[in-house]
């Protein structure tokens, strides 16, 4: 990848380009920052300071502080670290080659070819103004220069600084992690170039995949402003209400529309010092009673002099300890500083219904857990409410910055929208609490709500009363405002115009089942007489977590093996007709993309992957071989991917195809599907997932472009009877050494048959047919087997594998 470049002027004389970056400080952000530049294919130095004294490891090797590998310790440590942490930095290992380090002593002058420069030290402002001098006397003109600041005042940065560095310089405030958190916050100081800021916005957007919000300089900008309010307040309920630090997590995390990491362990992740220093920024930029709401409790500040930092220092809020049945996580208790066994809030929640229906019924609800987070939740939209026109320009601007930045499902507005405005208002004025003045005019204007769909268009309100369109970036397709060309039970087809047709799974999960393989077929028909091609793309969290097992299992149940053999059949078909179709068909995987899911992407033309796909042929889980073609059509690729210089080429395809579908493998990304075999070279990958659609539909225009030709009908070479005993030696080994059961080396044996084209002279060349025909009939033995309707059983039952 050389870089991403954009015209900022229309006779194109400015272009902007990024083909290297330089991260200075290579902590927590740093080194997530640097990791993910690296994900997108950008060269990245990062720099970090230099140690003032010798490890004892380095001074029983005899080294000094002259030693490089000294001077390097800190950087080197980080970027080692990177190959370590869970969840992954980077989304395939060997992305870390693109990252050389150095120090702040040594290497400053390589910072004369990087066209960004991001400052990511510590929350201080001396510090980070020491750091901005020194990168001026190194940066090249046209180089841009952000902090990453999580709140200082981007315009006191500058202070001293050329007009080139100004015009240069800007807030880019990443969150924790870099890969997996969407918000960045742009913050422009004022005498940021204009054309720079747009064209950081652009990059970030298109190149990075994140969802940029443009802030003001307030202190914390927006996330932080409500997101540190937020955890002060619960550090204060907490404390009011005795309740533990666990207690509290098990309540304000997914229960609350929020990520697992709740609120503790996320300040674990954050790193308690580098809070601190936010916090105390805070206090010391505000006045009045909001001033004393960032006053930060005395044992925040004794963990931190203890070094209980979280993750970065081992331990913080929470202590894993080593056990003999593997670890053992403990919560600190932040009257004693001891650490005790995690507890939990107990939550009386309906058993069915909405997220939002559960959400309403905890936060009404009289108990402690409903105390807690109705307490919380309260003040901090309340907070948000009073704060919107100081903080950011709308409330979308708040909702945007909170889901994007804390993982959160809805933002503020969205939330209280969600438990209903006008019951919620009742219920805090009743508390004694004051609620801003705009929001009940809104409810007097006999608006109860924030957010309004008027003409398939989402408006929102302003503390104005007036209500504006939200604006949306061009390349979002809401498939849900396009037209429906027609709909069953499982899928829509959908006209997303330039003359191509969407096939959305709406499916729960997006299982596949009956509705959907007659969906496909359909699809195709009416798009080989009125269309260009076909995407196949969704929306919601997962592309599909594969077949819709409770059918199979209910058919197996009850010994229906001539209607399995015949759903199973008619899904065969509907993906050869994928494959061989006239016009191109498009898949768009993201997420979870499991099973059936991964055999409806494999023989479409083409995939518009995103880079958080976790893709994998995951049927052995549940007892079955893949029944879609996927063996087939992994082993192709596979086949395709090898070197033909050896003669084992066909065995070694063989081999990794057994063994990436015998042992489940999901990519943990989509660069890691490419490696995995799933995702071809000429397949293309987006970092932003608002893109996908779009970005496939581009891509299918630019196969019709090109005048797309279907792939011609071959014969496949395959290994047979014997290639079959070199794969089965494998399983059978870890069969008799206790590693798989009985079971599992059943299922090895029709997966090594399937994949080995049957007992067939090695080297014969077989149609896919054929190849098709006994997959099905082992995929059919399987489900008839008991042991493989228990685990379909467990998987329904408990979401994972059983081992039997
Ligand atoms: C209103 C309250 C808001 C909350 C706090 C607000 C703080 C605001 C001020 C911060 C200011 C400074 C920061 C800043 O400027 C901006 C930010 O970035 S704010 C933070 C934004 N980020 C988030 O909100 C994170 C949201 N959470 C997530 O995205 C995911 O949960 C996460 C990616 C963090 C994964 O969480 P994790 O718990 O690590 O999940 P895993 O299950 O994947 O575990 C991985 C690894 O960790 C071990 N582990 C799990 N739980 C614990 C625990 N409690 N203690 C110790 N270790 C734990 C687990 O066992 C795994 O270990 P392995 O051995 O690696 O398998
Ligand atoms: N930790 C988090 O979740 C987030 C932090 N931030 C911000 O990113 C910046 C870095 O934070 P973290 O990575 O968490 O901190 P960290 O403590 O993990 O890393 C700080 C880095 O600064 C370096 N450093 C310390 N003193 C220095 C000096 N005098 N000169 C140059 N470098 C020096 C350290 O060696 C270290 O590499 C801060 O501004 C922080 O507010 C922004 C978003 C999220």
């Amino acid at each position: 990848m050389n870089g991403y470049s954009f015209c900022v002027k229309e006779e194109c004389l400015v272009t902007l380009t990024i083909k290297k970056a330089a991260v200075i400080g290579s902590g927590v952000m740093g080194s997530g920052i640097a990791a993910h530049l690296a994900n997108a294919g950008i060269p990245t130095l990062l720099l970090d300071i230099i140690p003032n004294e010798l490890s004892a490891e380095e001074k029983k090797a005899g080294l000094t502080l002259d030693d490089k590998s000294v001077r390097n310790r800190i950087v080197d440590d980080a970027k080692k670290k990177l190959l370590k942490q869970n969840p992954a930095p980077l989304t395939v290992k060997e992305n870390v080659s693109l990252i050389s380090v150095g120090n702040l002593e040594d290497d400053m002058e390589k910072l004369a070819d990087a066209d960004w420069i991001i400052e990511v030290v510590v929350e201080n402002l001396e510090i980070k103004k020491k750091v901005f001098a020194n990168i001026e006397a190194y940066r090249k003109e046209t180089a841009i220069v952000s902090s990453n600041t999580s709140g200082i005042s981007v315009n006191a940065m500058i202070d001293g600084r050329s007009e080139s560095f100004k015009k240069h310089f800007l807030g880019t405030h990443f969150f924790n992690p870099p890969r997996y958190l969407k918000l960045l916050e742009i913050i422009p100081t004022k005498d940021t170039d204009h054309e720079i800021v747009q064209f950081m916005r652009d990059f970030a957007e298109n190149f990075l995949g994140k969802g940029v919000v443009i802030c003001k300089d307030t202190p914390n900008f927006i996330a932080n402003r409500i997101g540190t309010y937020g955890l002060m307040i619960t550090v204060q309920e907490m404390l009011a209400g005795g309740y533990s630090v666990g207690e509290v997590d098990s309540v304000t995390g997914t229960l609350l529309g929020r990520p697992k990491s709740a609120t503790f362990r996320t300040l674990d992740v954050v790193g308690l010092d580098t809070f601190l220093h936010v916090a105390n920024n805070m206090y010391e930029a505000l006045e009045g009673d909001e001033k004393e709401v960032f006053h930060v409790p005395s044992f925040m500040t004794k963990m931190v002099e203890n070094n209980w930092l979280g993750s970065k220092s081992g331990q913080g809020f929470y202590l894993k300890k080593k056990s003999n049945s593997g670890s053992e996580i403990f919560e600190i208790n932040p009257e004693t500083l001891e650490y005790e066994p995690q507890k939990k809030l107990k939550a009386n929640l309906p058993k069915v219904g909405s997220k939002k229906d559960k959400l309403r019924a905890l936060i009404y609800s009289d108990d402690r857990a409903g105390q807690l987070t109705w307490n919380i939740l309260m003040q901090t939209l309340l907070y948000s409410a009073k704060k919107v026109n100081e903080i950011s320009d709308d409330i979308v601007a708040i909702d945007q910055a909170m889901k994007w930045g804390f993982g959160w499902e809805m933002g503020p507005f969205e939330t209280w929208d969600a438990i209903g405005v006008a019951k919620s208002v009742a219920k805090m004025e009743e508390q004694g609490a004051i609620v801003p003045k705009w929001v009940k005019e809104m409810l007097a204007n006999g608006h109860n709500s924030f957010y309004r769909e008027t003409d398939g268009q989402l408006e929102h309100v302003s503390p104005e009363g007036t209500w504006q369109q939200k604006k949306e970036n061009k390349k979002i397709v809401y498939l849900t405002r396009n037209p429906i060309i027609q709909k069953n039970s499982g899928a829509n087809l959908v006209d997303i115009g330039d003359g191509v047709a969407c096939l959305q799974f709406t499916t729960k999960s997006h299982a596949i089942g009956l509705d959907i393989m007659q969906m496909i077929s359909k699809s195709l028909d009416e798009v080989n007489k009125n269309y260009e091609g076909l995407v196949i793309g969704n929306h919601g969290t997962n592309f599909s977590v594969g077949a819709n097992i409770m059918m199979i299992l209910m058919e197996a149940q009850d010994m229906n093996f001539f209607e399995i053999d015949l759903v199973v059949r008619q899904f065969q078909n509907a993906l050869m007709k994928v494959k061989y179709n006239e016009k191109p068909v498009i898949a768009a995987p993201y997420g979870m993309t499991l099973g059936g899911g991964t055999e409806v992407a494999l023989p479409c033309a083409g995939m518009q992957v995103s880079v958080e796909t976790y893709m994998g042929l995951v049927e052995t889980g549940v007892g079955i071989i893949p029944g879609g073609g996927g063996n087939k059509e992994l082993y192709i690729r596979q086949i395709e991917n090898l070197p033909k210089k050896s003669g084992a080429f066909l065995q070694e395809a063989a081999n990794k195809t057994f063994e990436t579908i015998a042992m489940a493998k999901v990519s943990k990304s989509g660069h890691e599907a490419r490696k995995l075999g799933y995702v071809r070279e000429r397949d293309d990958i987006s970092f932003n997932n608002d893109f996908l659609i779009h970005d496939a539909k581009s891509k299918l225009l630019s196969l019709v472009e090109a005048g797309y030709q279907a792939p011609q009908r071959n014969k496949i070479p395959v290994v047979g009877e014997a290639g079959y005993a070199v794969m089965l030696m494998g399983a059978k080994t870890m069969h008799n050494s206790g590693y798989i059961s009985d079971h599992d080396l059943k299922i090895a044996e029709k997966l090594a048959y399937v994949i080995a084209g049957g007992y067939v002279p090695e080297g014969s060349e077989v149609d896919e047919q054929y190849l098709l025909d006994i997959e099905r009939e082992a995929f059919v033995s399987l489900v008839g087997e008991p042991k493989t309707q228990a685990r379909m059983h467990h998987m329904l039952v408990k979401g994972k594998p059983l081992r039997n």
